[in-house]
């Protein structure tokens, strides 16, 4: 995360002062390029750089507007800009800091001091967007939080019945953990749960799939356009990964190595459950797999389409 190189959308009318920029920051950014508020605006929208350095005088609208409308728009909102321009007085340089700029550096610059603010500027970014990281990951297992789930489970349930997609989740519980960490200490049941968390992470393939963890030994599995025979597909080969990862467990009764259990439901395209039954099902489907003798998976194989 912390390798990418940054992108830096450049928004100025004149062109030189655009190049010179440019060729500062070229050599550690991605650089953007815009001549007006409208196509700072789409850009920005588009390309969703780090940092924008901001002319304020710009043909078609001014700066403190461009700025404005970038906060205005929820997925623009949080882009750091600078604004670069010069209207030195301070008054100028207020209003642009009011409305929320982190910088405001007059012309002419001197290259080394742009440089050194954009990089303070970019170094904030950075820290920003780890924790925000952080703050959806579950540190053990490295997987997304619950909360994280829990948001990404609301947005992905709304595109499905939207779009009239398939959305599959699935809960996997780690069968007799209580008496793995009995026998073997709770360290060694933390390192079996990270290597189910890997196996779960490596069974989503698709970039929209997600497996986080959502309690102490649970994790679910959410695999959005994917119907119930893909999605028990994907549960039955993780449950066999658990079983082939050969981890003794002397004391769990359904088999001599660590096994888990999977409960998956799906909603068909175009069914009109809610999001909570959908859990729920899968929820369901799971104590069935647990009490028909676990290490299995059990799928309520599609939510039943709405009557209306
Ligand atoms: N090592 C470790 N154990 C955890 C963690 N979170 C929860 N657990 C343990 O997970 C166990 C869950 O026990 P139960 O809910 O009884 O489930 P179980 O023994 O797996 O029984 P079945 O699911 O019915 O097969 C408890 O012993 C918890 O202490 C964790 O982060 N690390």
């Amino acid at each position: 995360m912390n390798g990418e190189a940054q992108k830096v959308l450049i928004a100025d009318d004149d062109g030189i002062n655009r190049q010179v920029l440019a060729t500062l920051l070229k050599p550690d950014h991605v650089v953007l390029l815009a001549k007006s508020g409208e196509q700072a605006l789409e850009r920005a929208q588009r390309h969703l750089p780090d940092l924008v350095m901001l002319d304020v005088m710009l043909p078609d609208m001014d700066g403190y507007e461009v700025l404005r409308r970038l906060r205005a728009d929820p997925a623009t909102a949080h882009i750091e800009v600078i604004f670069i321009t010069g209207m030195g007085r301070p008054e100028d340089e207020a209003r642009g800091l009011k409305l929320g700029a982190a910088d405001y550096i007059t012309k002419p610059f001197n290259s080394t001091v742009v440089m050194a603010r954009v990089a303070t500027h970019l170094q904030v970014v950075r820290q920003r967007r780890l924790l925000e990281h952080l703050a959806h990951m579950d540190g053990l297992t490295e997987l997304a939080n619950r909360r994280r789930f829990d948001d990404i489970y609301a947005v992905e349930w709304e595109r499905a019945r939207r779009h009239q997609h398939a959305l599959s989740v699935a809960i996997l519980d780690i069968d007799a953990f209580k008496q793995y960490n009995d026998h073997y200490g709770h360290p060694a049941g933390d390192r079996v749960l990270r290597a189910v968390a890997r196996e779960a992470r490596s069974a989503m393939r698709r970039p929209s799939d997600l497996a986080a963890r959502y309690g102490g030994e649970e994790l679910v599995l959410l695999m959005p356009e994917t119907d119930a025979a893909q999605a028990l597909f994907v549960a039955e080969a993780l449950r066999e990964a658990v079983a082939q990862l050969l981890v003794p467990h002397e004391r769990s009764t359904v088999s001599p190595v660590l096994t888990v259990s999977i409960g998956g439901a799906t909603m068909a395209a175009g069914g009109a459950e809610d999001a909570p039954a959908l859990f729920d099902a899968a929820d369901e489907a799971l104590y069935r797999a647990k009490e028909s003798g676990r290490n299995r998976v059990n799928w309520r194989l599609e939510c039943a389409p709405s009557d209306s």
